[in-house]
């Protein structure tokens, strides 16, 4: 088959994210802003014409769930609304792949900001993590927004288009259980390094937007998390 006119996009921006989130956040002027046990939250505050655009990158590790798990539930469009609360209405617009998925989400008005909404490709890989001694492969989501001419920006005028990058990378790391037994959920953990950069596309005061990021982004991946851990605790493991 024809290769989709957005792959090459996809596929440049899925192996630059990849490398982004693994540069530590020793360099580059990262601020820890929020931790809560395992999960650390950093920013940078960034401003591009005006709007803040802080770049978030947070680092967290997640016992009993694979990065395969992981990936899956944050990919997967049938239980988006169960665990973003951010989120009013979500369609998927475009089917380039099984692994690949085009959103449109409207996202709830924080006042007194005017309502946003996002049009994003969406893809799910695993890569091979070669120079891991224990061998784990990574699993990784890359969110970035795209253009389509059937969803314009500001339907009748109603939203405000952010545009993003995320990407969520997870590693899996196994500790073999002795004599040969069946690998359990106890002997699984999975690291995570979740970005991400939303342009709020239009003008908003910088005060509100570095509130809503500081209360909305731990929340997220909270809830997110736990959510993933719920959804697997009584399943086959899917490694
Ligand atoms: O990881 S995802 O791909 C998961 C799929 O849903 C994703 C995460 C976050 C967003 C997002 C969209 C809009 C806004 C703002 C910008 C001005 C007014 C609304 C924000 C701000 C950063 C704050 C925020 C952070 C987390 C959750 C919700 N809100 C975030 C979009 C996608």
């Amino acid at each position: 088959a024809t290769q989709h006119r957005l792959w090459p996009e996809i596929d440049r921006i899925s192996v630059e994210q990849l490398r982004y989130a693994r540069l530590g956040v020793g360099e580059g002027g990262w601020q820890l802003f929020a931790e809560d046990g395992e999960m650390k939250m950093y920013k940078r505050e960034e401003e591009s014409n005006g709007m803040v655009v802080d770049p978030l990158k947070a680092c967290h590790v997640v016992r009993g769930v694979t990065g395969h798990e992981m990936c899956h539930y944050f990919f997967s469009p049938d239980v988006r609304m169960e665990w973003e609360t951010t989120v009013e209405q979500m369609t998927v617009i475009e089917k380039i792949a099984d692994d690949t998925l085009v959103f449109l989400q409207v996202h709830k008005r924080i006042w007194p900001a005017s309502q946003r909404d996002a049009l994003f490709w969406s893809h799910m890989r695993q890569v091979p993590d070669h120079n891991d001694r224990d061998g784990h492969d990574i699993w990784i989501v890359c969110n970035h927004s795209t253009d389509n001419s059937d969803f314009p920006q500001s339907n009748n005028g109603k939203c405000v288009r952010v545009t993003l990058t995320v990407c969520l990378v997870c590693q899996t790391f196994i500790d073999p259980p002795k004599d040969g037994a069946k690998i359990t959920r106890d002997d699984i953990t999975c690291k995570i390094t979740y970005c991400s950069v939303v342009n709020p596309g239009g003008w908003a005061p910088a005060s509100v937007l570095r509130a809503v990021y500081k209360r909305e982004y731990p929340k997220f991946l909270k809830r997110f998390t736990a959510y993933v851990i719920d959804q697997c605790k009584d399943k086959p493991i899917m490694f």
